[in-house]
């Protein structure tokens, strides 16, 4: 939550003691990565993935930068590897896509027959995003990124990725495991799910020379833009703080901050999965 503290007189003894820290990167190279982007310009390996792995809210928060479709993939709905993410679409190139759940119900023999002659990518709906737009990624759900996008991912610690398709690149392909967790049945696009996700993101932007105060007691924020500084610490853009207090903000810059907080999951994601079967 954000309190709009520009117009209150606050002493320096009145503020809450601020608690953050800054959370260190981890870079890894992908083959649908690039060598032209944010980070690592000089990099040998195209740069997929920027990733801060949060103690504090215990999510895990990506820049991904891409110049190739990922694969075609699924994560799971059920135990330790279940993955729900979400995506801030941070920037895209002209016609760049993403690709999210089937468009027309399949059979698992149909998804099959089409991850084996490469006609997956066309039973999946094609959305061309604008930035700033976000998307909730149901775990089971079929879908890839596209070339010519910067996310911002928000994410369950997880690293198990099912694929499906590679476009022929030489990765491992998990299809009979990514088939007993794929849902099935075309859904409806929801930018945050009520009672399943595992978190809630709040997408704030500020005005420069705003004065704030966030307010999340476990959160992990991503300056997806702008410069400024939390308490007496400045931030700038893509770099991941975690917030275990209230925290004042003040901007310099217009500025982009999204906070994930963790949210007590109350499905049962045995039954849901035994539902959708
Ligand atoms: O297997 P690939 O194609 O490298 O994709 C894996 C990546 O896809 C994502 O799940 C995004 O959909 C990332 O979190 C993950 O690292």
């Amino acid at each position: 939550m954000l309190i709009d503290t520009q117009h209150t007189k606050t002493g320096q003894n009145s503020q809450p003691a601020p608690t953050h820290v800054k959370l260190t990167p981890e870079y890894r190279a992908k083959p649908w990565g690039r060598r032209d982007g944010l980070w690592a310009p000089d990099s040998a390996q195209p740069l997929g993935e920027v990733i801060f792995k949060s103690d504090t809210s215990g999510l895990v928060l990506k820049w991904l930068q891409t110049s190739e479709p990922l694969s075609v993939q699924i994560h799971p709905q059920r135990g330790p590897g279940r993955k729900h993410e979400w995506w801030y679409i941070a920037d895209a190139k002209p016609g760049a896509y993403l690709q999210l759940g089937l468009k027309e119900s399949a059979t698992p023999e149909d998804i099959r027959r089409a991850a084996q002659d490469g006609s997956l990518p066309g039973m999946l709906r094609r959305i061309e995003p604008a930035v700033g737009d976000t998307f909730f990624i149901e775990a089971g759900t079929i879908h890839a990124l596209g070339p010519g996008l910067t996310v911002v991912e928000v994410q369950e610690p997880s690293d198990v990725t099912w694929r499906l398709f590679d476009y022929g690149r030489p990765r491992e392909l998990h299809l009979d495991q990514a088939l007993q967790e794929a849902i099935l049945d075309p859904q409806p696009l929801t930018p945050m799910p009520n009672g399943t996700a595992p978190f809630q993101i709040t997408h704030e932007m500020l005005a420069p020379d705003q004065r704030s105060m966030l307010v999340a007691p476990r959160a992990s924020v991503m300056v997806a833009e702008g410069r400024g500084s939390f308490g007496t610490e400045s931030y700038a853009p893509h770099q991941c703080w975690d917030f275990t207090d209230a925290m004042p903000v003040h901007t310099t810059e217009p500025t982009v901050l999204i906070l994930a907080e963790p949210v007590e999951s109350t499905t049962d994601d045995e039954t849901l999965w035994r539902a959708r079967k």
